[in-house]
């Protein structure tokens, strides 16, 4: 079996290495441009057109939970990957734990009022302030997928109303499952701390704007861990400044990296990260790789499997 890896920053090096090991047998190569020889299986993020054009491959692997990016290539070069070969993506390998700590920790800073003491000290303030209620923060996830479930399972001990928003109804213990776009109003009515963990599909592209957070309660909170552009930022400075949200914490901008120029750096009320909530594991995606093609190679079905034209 052949397979060939290109990413445009990780340690080639390493991941040929651990592949081998994962799949003995295999033969593993970065490719380079020029490299036209067979190949089954490609590990891919960011993939230059000409690595994958024409090529009878058996799948796929993008390197990412997300897959916007490869999906956008091909709608300019459908040509690059052609239907019938499967696209797959990571699911989890390690990024759920990871968007568990990110969400966990920002909750309770905004619970326990950390943003309204760091405020305070600014002024060398000492002025202990009314405790939140649990009932009165209620967190709503946008998008119960891999990633969602995994914070709202770990979410669920600390005591909150706990809602979820995807396209099909979840059973999920401890937290209220809306469905479909009729379902929005009710899912953001009352929702005090929104987390967004959507696919960026042309369905959901700018869907957290003016109009869908002045559904949410007042003096709430946003954490987008998912895509720059769910986010429309004019909105978002415009609801700060109304006071309808109360802080923000953002790890995915409109545009990576955030241009200096943008007047989210200095704002007071928003907290940021580079788009690290949750990076690809090597060995974890290693092993679920290794997995995935043993199970197609024994002609076993797989999760993980793209849908192109749903667009995640
Ligand atoms: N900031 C970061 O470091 C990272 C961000 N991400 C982002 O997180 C996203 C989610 O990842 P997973 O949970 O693995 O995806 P997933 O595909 O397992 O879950 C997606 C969820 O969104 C829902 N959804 C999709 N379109 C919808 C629509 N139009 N209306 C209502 N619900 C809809 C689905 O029903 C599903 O519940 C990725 O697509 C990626 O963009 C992923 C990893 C790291
Ligand atoms: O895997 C993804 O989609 C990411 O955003 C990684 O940072």
């Amino acid at each position: 079996m052949d397979i060939i890896f290109y990413h445009p920053t990780f340690d080639a090096a390493w991941w040929l290495n651990a592949l081998t090991t994962a799949l003995p047998g295999a033969r593993v190569r970065e490719w380079q441009p020029g490299d036209n020889e067979h190949a089954d299986y490609a590990l891919v993020w960011h993939p230059p057109v000409e690595m994958l054009h024409g090529r009878e491959l058996k799948a796929v692997f993008a390197l990412g939970a997300g897959v916007d990016s490869i999906l956008s290539k091909l709608k300019a070069n459908p040509e690059m990957l052609p239907e019938h070969i499967p696209l797959f993506r990571l699911e989890d390998t390690g990024m759920g734990q990871q968007m568990q700590e990110y969400a966990v920790s920002q909750v309770l800073h905004w619970f326990r009022r950390f943003d309204d003491y760091q405020a305070l000290k600014q002024q060398a303030r000492w002025e202990p302030l009314p405790e939140y209620q649990h009932d009165e923060f209620t967190i709503g996830i946008l998008g119960a997928g891999v990633l969602g479930s995994k914070v709202a399972e770990a979410l669920r001990p600390w005591g909150f109303p706990l809602r979820c928003w995807s396209r099909s109804r979840k059973a999920w213990p401890g937290v209220e499952s809306f469905a479909g776009k009729e379902e929005l109003p009710a899912f953001l009515n009352n929702t005090r701390v929104l987390i967004n963990l959507l696919p960026n599909t042309p369905e959901t592209v700018g869907i957290i704007n003016q109009t869908l957070i002045n559904q949410l309660a007042d003096n709430s909170y946003l954490l987008n861990l998912a895509r720059g552009v769910h986010l429309n930022e004019e909105d978002l400075l415009s609801a700060l400044e109304s006071g309808k949200l109360k802080g923000a914490m953002l790890d995915v901008f409109s545009r990576e990296p955030l241009p200096a120029e943008s007047p989210l750096w200095a704002h007071p009320r928003v907290a940021m990260t580079p788009h690290v909530a949750a990076v690809t594991r090597p060995p974890e995606a290693v092993d679920y790789i290794a997995h995935t093609i043993g199970q197609l190679e024994a002609g076993n079905a797989v999760s993980g499997q793209v849908d192109r034209a749903r667009g995640y």
